[in-house]
């Protein structure tokens, strides 16, 4: 293993490339950018000296929703609609899950998102006690969300609480600055009105955000309207589940009225195009009208079970290109804004910082290669990291000062990849004697 990946102390990133120009990144003990410019190598004594040159530096990617430990299900179950998919393939499988497996499986999805520049990410899954050890063994940043489903039924709603409130304890005990805990009430069609009550108020209580999905199809807002007289996210702010901290995931079929309700709350709206897309939910998150009213927009890849990947760097893409073929305008969601989802965005979502490159914000750093065929020529850094590179333009990868990986190298890799991929064989295995 390279000693770079031990060592500890100050870092110099020594002449690499910010928006066109050469300049030296200095990283302090702590982890935090402590200068930026041409001489910044003399306001430290460097202990780990990483050479920029080749280099092209931009904030770490943070993904707002996915489901880590899905990685074991890729390519398990694909090309079906939505509730067939989960129904009938998706639930059983998880039936059989352990917490070995969801440790398995997130430590595949960091070695993934690192790979890919991602540094933070939104997680809600199961068995989360698990995957909070997995990323404070691989060195990533992420928020944990228990996926609270009810199904209306009353003794399943005490121990979903129960399961929530537990993770929560657990989370805040580990006292970790990379891991926070959230609510994660799966969606309105998942979730009882009594049930979504209790985690708007033990949010608000835990002074922690909430982690859902929010009009994923439009059977969601058709059956939400039967039931409820009124829309998923009108029905999710009666219960005070649309906050400042609140994800929102998907959000396909919101109305216009609704994106500016998700606007005046604070809400993040993560866009996931390549799930929406596989899934066939037919109608993209309408990207104008929360732009228009000052929703916070950020990006995600959702589960590997309908991606099949974790790569924001091609979700970035993804996006751009959804967005102008689905509202019919080739000027709507440009390259800079895409990076901007993933990167400054997110980190608003999920609190870890500006999500820049300036002074004073941790050091979540990604490398990308400036020699890459992607990166050739180089006319504009930000259209080629969008629409021309994807996750393998990494080369190096910081989270709060330490190096996770370094010339593609991460420590562990084959190990965490073996490991997963008998887990998965394992679990479907299971499901199979079973059914
Ligand atoms: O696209 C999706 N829509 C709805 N549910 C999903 C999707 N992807 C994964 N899950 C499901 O959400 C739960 C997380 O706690 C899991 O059951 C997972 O399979
Ligand atoms: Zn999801």
């Amino acid at each position: 293993m390279n000693e770079i990946f031990t060592a500890r102390g100050s870092v110099l990133i020594a002449g690499v490339t910010i928006d066109g120009s050469t300049v030296d990144i200095a990283l302090d003990e702590t982890g935090t950018i402590a200068a930026i410019g041409k001489d910044a190598r003399k306001t430290i004594d460097a202990d780990i000296v990483i050479d920029g040159s080749d280099r092209i530096a931009v904030p770490g990617l943070v993904n707002t929703h996915t489901h880590a430990a899905m990685s074991l299900l890729r390519g398990y179950a694909d090309d079906m609609i939505l509730q067939d998919w989960l129904s009938q393939k998706i639930w059983p499988l998880e039936a059989h899950l352990t917490g070995d497996d969801v440790y398995a499986g997130t430590r595949l999805a960091c070695l993934e998102m690192i790979k890919s520049g991602t540094v933070a990410f939104n997680d809600m899954y199961f068995f989360m006690d698990r995957a909070a050890a997995a990323v404070d063994e691989m060195g990533m940043r992420a928020t944990f969300a228990y996926g609270f489903i009810d199904l209306g039924m009353e003794e399943k709603r005490e121990a979903e609480i129960k399961a929530t409130e537990t993770l929560i304890a657990h989370i805040k005990s580990l006292n970790n600055p990379r891991i926070q805990a959230a609510v994660g009430p799966h969606s309105v069609y998942t979730v009882s009105p009594e049930a979504l009550s209790w985690c708007g108020d033990f949010a608000k209580e835990q002074n922690i955000g909430i982690h859902v999905h929010l009009s994923e199809t439009e059977k969601e807002v058709v059956d939400c309207v039967a039931q409820f007289g009124k829309r998923p996210a009108v029905l999710l702010d009666e219960y005070g589940c649309l906050t400042p901290r609140t994800v929102a995931a998907h959000c396909c079929w919101l109305d216009e009225a609704e994106c500016r309700l998700l606007g005046e709350r604070g809400v993040t709206a993560s866009h996931n195009p390549a799930s929406n897309m596989k899934l066939a939910v037919n109608r993209a998150m309408p990207y104008h009208w929360l732009k228009q009213y000052g929703a916070n927009i950020a990006l995600g890849t959702d589960g590997c079970s309908s991606n099949n990947n974790l790569d924001l760097m091609e979700e970035m893409k993804f996006a751009a290109l959804l967005q102008k073929f689905a509202w019919n305008s080739p000027t709507l969601l440009p390259a800079n804004e895409a990076l901007t989802m993933a990167t400054a965005a997110g980190a608003r979502a999920l609190g870890t910082g500006p999500g820049t490159l300036t002074v004073g914000a941790p050091a979540d750093i990604v490398l990308l290669d400036t020699r890459a065929v992607c990166n050739t020529p180089l006319f504009h850094a930000d259209s080629n990291a969008v629409y021309a590179c994807n996750g393998s333009a990494v080369m190096t990868v910081l989270c709060q000062g330490r190096i996770l990986m370094h010339e593609r190298e991460v420590p562990g890799e084959e190990e965490i990849v073996r490991e997963a991929g008998d887990a998965a064989l394992s679990l479907a295995d299971r499901a199979e004697e079973s059914s």
